[in-house]
């Protein structure tokens, strides 16, 4: 029998004013898989991780973590709880080291107080657990280098270095390989396929690029207009024609037409 989900929405509703952006969404994520959450633009998918990850309140609905009904937690709550949201650089210490900001976050993790400003180098365990995440994403070399110098790739695998240093049960990725180079793009998504292969975690990605769904996602679910108009197998899905249409009618340069 399928293990019950980790994360589920509940008729999960967003409003802005009399805009209904995210309208009645059921969903159900599951351990080891990847979801990858799809649409034309403004068909509701950040305002849908929002709503998930506590950036804003729900206007009905619901979302359930572990059981747990978390939809009037704040973030940090939810945070705590296991769900990981990839960092935003405001989150960081733009003027502390890469080692320095991610030591703060498994510190913080380890509960093991969270002093700004107590001596890096006397503690040594947290130092070697935030080497290994940071060697985990390939910059390990930029360890001495301040968070706001990090080229724009580089930023992208810290944010992924940190929420794997939080320890996330879910992670929720928002186009993680926006604005790299190509060369970047495969180390993201080797590390992204790493994370997924060893099947403890729940992964939610936002994405446009079709070779990235492709590449990644287990299975995809289409918002249009903030309904959810198709889930399934992504190749299927794709094909279905609610969500070709659903592209079609909003935004006929779409990437998914070069998928079909
Ligand atoms: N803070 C806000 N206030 C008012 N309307 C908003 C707000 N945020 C989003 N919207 C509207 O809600 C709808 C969904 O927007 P959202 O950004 O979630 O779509 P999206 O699928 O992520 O789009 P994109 O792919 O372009 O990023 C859009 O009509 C958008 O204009």
């Amino acid at each position: 029998m399928l293990e019950p989900a980790v994360l589920s929405t509940r008729d999960l509703t967003v409003r802005f004013g009399g805009h209904v952006a995210v309208n009645a969404v059921t969903a159900d994520f599951h351990r080891g898989t990847l979801t990858a959450i799809v649409g034309p633009n403004g068909a509701g998918k950040t305002t849908y991780f929002n709503v998930i990850s506590g950036q804003i309140s729900a206007y009905s609905g619901s979302a359930i973590l572990n059981g747990e009904d978390i939809s009037s937690l704040s973030i940090a709550e939810r945070t705590h709880r296991g769900l990981g949201r990839a960092f935003q650089l405001t989150n960081l210490f733009p003027n502390l080291s890469v080692l320095e900001n991610v030591r703060l976050v498994v510190q913080s993790h380890m509960h093991s107080g969270f002093d700004l400003f107590s001596r890096a180098d006397g503690h040594q365990e947290l130092i070697d657990k935030a080497e290994h995440y940071l060697a985990r994403v390939n910059l390990l070399d930029a360890f001495e280098q301040p968070v706001s110098s990090l080229p724009h790739g580089d930023q992208r695998k810290l944010e992924v270095a940190l929420l794997l240093a939080l320890g996330s049960d879910v992670l929720m990725f928002d186009e993680p390989t926006a604005g790299m180079s190509v060369d970047e793009v495969p180390v993201v998504l080797d590390l992204i396929q790493e994370i997924k292969a060893d099947k403890s975690r729940t992964i939610l990605l936002v994405e446009h690029k079709m070779d990235v769904i492709h590449a990644l996602a287990d299975r995809i679910i289409v918002l249009h207009n903030g309904t959810l108009v198709a889930e399934g197998d992504p190749q299927e899905v794709m094909q279905q024609d609610v969500v070709q249409q659903a592209y079609l009618g909003n935004d006929p340069d779409a990437d998914v037409r070069e998928a079909s």
